[in-house]
């Protein structure tokens, strides 16, 4: 079902709306669920369909991202492909590596095009984009079955949401039959609550006739706001695909926040057991409804609670110490809170420091 099918996974994220959670980290590194990181994910929905390969598009050919996934990836029958630096990770993270040239790229359809030749290779029949920053758990295969069948140039993922979210997104209208009548990137007064969730299955041979066509037109060099609308005007096949069951896009700490809510307020939507496993493997971890100093909190099973948490997160290594109430919050990996602190809809680092959520949730009206 997905030979012939490239996947291309743009990772370009620096995180800087993710306050000092993305501080000294990529944000397709940052953790989530207390089992695995962001980028794992859409990892682990392409193995889980099938694909064999996934090839990153990282705009700065970041050495901690390459590193990580050289660790953690590269499985038999699986890999992350680096592009040029994947013959320099055969062996393993190399000593050296050659630094990052060329002008930066102004979007992701310059991503596409920076590793067009191990994008478009002569056995790549279709290409699936993918986001290193979306937490959902998805099968691709019937969408490309879909696209396939239906002779589609385009098929795109779309979800509703709440209308007052769709200004942050690329707002989407379709026909009866799921045909895209319609798409407008980041609309200021949106008037659907359907929207792109961004990945998508592309014709390879329509895709790079459309960067060719793109390039030296005076585009923005992306594929919501220059490569789809240039197909819908050019009248091509595009279908619509809907996500059904969770899907979010973490663009900022108040999201990450929200989503994993989710998981402790609504595990149906999002449960615990369909998160990649990439942390810790061998630690488990469960949704613990009530338990003495617990109430309904994602655990490990390493956790030392003396204190109380409350509709928490946690990832193993955390400790919370004798006297102290943790609600609504997260502890990344190893996180300590000391004895008798009061910590409320926050994130715990590492390293102790404290992100509150509230002092950035703005940031999701303002980007
Ligand atoms: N040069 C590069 N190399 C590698 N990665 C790069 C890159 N440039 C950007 N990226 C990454 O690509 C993703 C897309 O980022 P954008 O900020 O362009 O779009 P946004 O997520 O706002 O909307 C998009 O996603 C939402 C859904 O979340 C859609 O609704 C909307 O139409 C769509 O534009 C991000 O993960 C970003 O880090």
């Amino acid at each position: 079902m997905t030979a012939g099918v490239r996947a291309a996974l743009l990772a370009g994220g620096e995180g800087r709306r993710m306050g000092r959670l993305g501080t000294g980290r990529l944000k397709p590194l940052v953790p989530f669920g207390g089992a695995c990181r962001l980028i794992d994910f859409s990892l682990a929905n392409a193995r889980a369909s099938g694909l064999d390969r996934v090839l990153l598009l990282s705009q700065y050919a970041e050495r901690q991202l390459m590193d990580d996934l050289r660790r953690t990836w590269w499985r038999p029958g699986f890999r992350v492909h680096f592009g040029p630096y994947d013959e320099a990770y055969r062996d393993g993270p190399p000593a050296e590596l050659e630094p990052f040239s060329g002008p930066p790229e102004r979007g992701t359809a310059d991503a596409l095009i920076r590793k067009a030749p191990y994008l478009f290779e002569a056995d790549v029949t279709e290409v699936l984009v993918q986001h290193a920053d979306h937490v959902y758990r998805f099968d691709y295969g019937p969408m490309i079955a879909a696209h396939r069948a239906g002779g589609a140039a385009l098929t795109v993922s779309y979800q509703r949401i709440e209308r007052r979210y769709v200004h942050l997104f690329g707002m989407v209208g379709f026909d009866a039959d799921d045909r895209l009548v319609s798409f407008v990137e980041k609309p200021a007064e949106p008037t659907s609550d359907l929207v792109f969730a961004a990945f998508c299955v592309f014709d390879a041979k329509v895709l790079h006739r459309y960067l060719e066509l793109l390039d030296g037109t005076g585009w923005q060099h992306d594929i919501s706001r220059d490569v789809i609308p240039a197909m819908l005007a050019a009248g091509e096949e595009i279908r619509g695909h809907e996500v059904p069951g969770y899907w979010a896009d973490i663009g900022t700490v108040e999201r990450y926040h929200r989503a994993h809510l989710a998981l402790v307020d609504d595990p149906p939507s999002m449960p615990v057991d369909a998160m990649p496993r990439v942390v810790a493997p061998t630690v488990g971890r469960r949704l613990v409804p009530a338990a003495p100093g617990i109430s309904r909190s994602v655990v490990p099973d390493d956790l030392v609670n003396d204190g109380e948490l409350d509709g928490c997160v946690v990832f193993p290594g955390a400790r919370v110490s004798a006297g102290a109430v943790v609600r609504r919050s997260i502890l990344l990996p190893g996180a300590v809170v000391p004895p008798g602190a009061r910590v409320d809809s926050a994130i715990v680092l590492e390293d102790g420091t404290v992100q509150p959520v509230d002092t950035l949730s703005t940031q999701d009206v303002v980007r």
